[in-house]
């Protein structure tokens, strides 16, 4: 599913008005019902609905949500925050039905409102859409905050809430703060920013016929669905051997942690590896072994071991930040020409070596949470949060890396700018130790895919699954532990990935 901007946006708008010919006032009617069927699903036929205006379409989208609800039986009025002769084109041929079907429609007066907010059961936010510039001016500013007082009121936005941009980068004061958001076709890019969740609230997508063809041939975002997982994950053949399934390298292992790479590893061989082998020092092998008997062991010494015999590695976690693992993980980059896993401490060697990665040619994929990413990218967390795929996707163009910038909404970049998020997982996987799993998880699946994308998403994509089943099942948000997770992956891939 594409994630737009809000010029893409309208480019789709173009595209689907000028060049297939559908008219934007059928369009507006198909957002207006399409969510007006999903707000009919929350709401009931007593409760006093309030739609909330404003001068451009997506006021036009509300006019048709309301005259929907209205001819359906519910109580519902129209506020307009601005005169009748300021609205045009599509919104005012619905707001002229609107009037005709004789929907209650009222304007705002010297900036109040004739009803009050706070007696309402539901408020409807048609008011700025992606047409919104800059911060809230007056009267929008104080309507939204006043919305947003009252508290016994559910509260649904159309497309976005009022007072957000579309895109990342911008800063909110005020925003209408929605129980739900319907967005129209496509996600617009704010709705991953963290501190737009609030603002956001559950976000649904209704479908009105717009066609994003004409988007095809730009970079694009999209989010990683079940169903891109169904149809990508890789296919276990009837006669294939352990070798088909991937060799895969865990270099790691500092002596106080030696949970990283067992963790990891037992991750790869559950998500499906053939074949898993840990590097780490010698003392703590025999630590080690009765955990994963699975895998074998070799001792972490890089003149004995032959990184190339592998077809993937992982590297860095508990690695350790001493200058002799520092060297250690720089000889590992200048000698490795499988595709290579960079994680946790390897990040924090890398940052001092990160232009090795310009010359490194075979495939590198970092996965770095925010602090580690922020260090990477020589910015601030803030910075990031704020614009998390401008910024991730610029170094991954300029260093050719794949980025996977983990969070509660993952942002992965691929070497070409291509940015794909996976909302997948909950707050249980805050907790030490999940990102070991991850890194094992996708080691797993990048030995057994042809794509590297695809590896990294759908590996993404069942870790947080798999917390989403385990605590709807069997564990709490609070008890669950990493390597539940990893116990957790053959539910997972037996309901999604038969
Ligand atoms: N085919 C279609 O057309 C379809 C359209 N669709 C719907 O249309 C929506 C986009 O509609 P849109 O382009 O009319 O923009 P929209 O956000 O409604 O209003 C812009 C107005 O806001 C004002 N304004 C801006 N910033 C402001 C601020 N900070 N504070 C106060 N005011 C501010 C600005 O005023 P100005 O600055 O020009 O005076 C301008 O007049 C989209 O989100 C979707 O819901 C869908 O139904 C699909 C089909
Ligand atoms: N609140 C959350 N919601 C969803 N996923 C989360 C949340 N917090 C953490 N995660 C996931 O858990 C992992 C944490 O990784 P990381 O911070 O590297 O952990 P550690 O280094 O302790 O192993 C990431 O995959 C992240 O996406
Ligand atoms: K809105």
């Amino acid at each position: 599913m594409r994630i737009v901007t809000a010029s893409e946006m309208y480019e789709v708008d173009r595209f689907t008005m000028e060049e297939v010919g559908l008219e934007g006032k059928m369009l507006m009617e198909n957002a207006g019902r399409a969510i007006a069927e999903g707000i009919m699903k929350e709401i009931s036929k007593q409760d006093e609905i309030l739609v909330l205006t404003g001068p451009g379409n997506n006021g036009g989208d509300g006019f048709v949500i309301a005259r929907t609800l209205y001819l359906k039986g519910y109580r519902v009025r129209v506020y307009s925050l601005v005169p009748e002769e300021k609205i045009k084109g599509d919104a005012l041929y619905h707001l002229n039905i609107l009037q005709n079907v004789g929907v209650p429609f009222h304007r705002l007066q010297n900036g109040e409102l004739a009803v009050r907010l706070e007696g309402m059961d539901v408020i409807i936010d048609a008011m700025l859409g992606i047409g919104t510039k800059g911060a809230l001016r007056s009267p929008y500013a104080e309507i939204v905050d006043k919305a947003n007082k009252c508290e016994q009121a559910m509260r649904f936005a159309v497309d976005i809430p009022t007072g957000l941009s579309s895109d990342e980068g911008v800063e909110t004061e005020v925003a209408f703060k929605a129980h739900k958001t319907f967005t129209v076709q496509c996600p617009k890019e704010s709705a991953f920013i963290e501190a737009n969740a609030q603002y956001y609230g559950e976000l649904e997508v209704v479908d009105i016929g717009l066609f994003t063809e004409s988007l095809v041939n730009r970079p694009g975002k999209k989010v990683w669905l079940k169903e891109d997982v169904v149809r990508t994950f890789p296919v276990r053949e009837r006669f294939s051997h352990k070798g088909s399934h991937g060799r895969g390298l865990i270099i790691g292992g500092a002596p106080n942690m030696p949970g990283a790479v067992m963790m990891a590893a037992r991750a790869a061989l559950r998500a499906g590896a053939g074949l898993v082998s840990i590097a780490a020092s010698h003392h703590l092998i025999s630590t080690i072994a009765p955990y994963v008997p699975e895998a074998t062991y070799t001792d972490l010494n890089l003149k004995t071991l032959d990184i190339d015999s592998f077809h993937a590695a992982a590297v860095g976690m508990g690695l350790g930040r001493s200058e002799q693992s520092a060297s250690l993980f720089e000889d590992i980059l200048r000698l490795a020409n499988i595709p290579i896993i960079i994680d946790a401490d390897g990040l924090y060697h890398l940052k001092k070596m990160k232009n090795m990665l310009k010359e490194h040619t075979a495939p590198v994929v970092l996965t770095p949470h925010f602090k580690e990413a922020a260090d990477l990218l020589d910015t601030t967390v803030s910075a990031l949060k704020q614009n998390p795929f401008s910024l991730t996707r610029a170094f991954s163009t300029e260093y050719g890396v794949y980025f996977l910038l983990k969070g509660p909404y993952t942002i992965i970049t691929t070497t070409d700018g291509d940015q794909y998020v996976v909302t997948t997982g909950n707050e249980s996987l805050a907790k030490g130790g999940s990102g070991d799993v991850l890194s094992g998880i996708l080691l797993g699946l990048l030995l057994q895919s042809h794509h590297i994308t695809e590896a990294l998403c759908n590996g993404r994509f069942i870790h947080g699954k798999t917390a989403e089943i385990l605590t709807r099942h069997t564990h709490s948000r609070y008890d669950l532990l990493a390597s539940d997770v990893i116990e957790g992956l053959p539910m997972t891939l037996r309901t999604i990935c038969k």
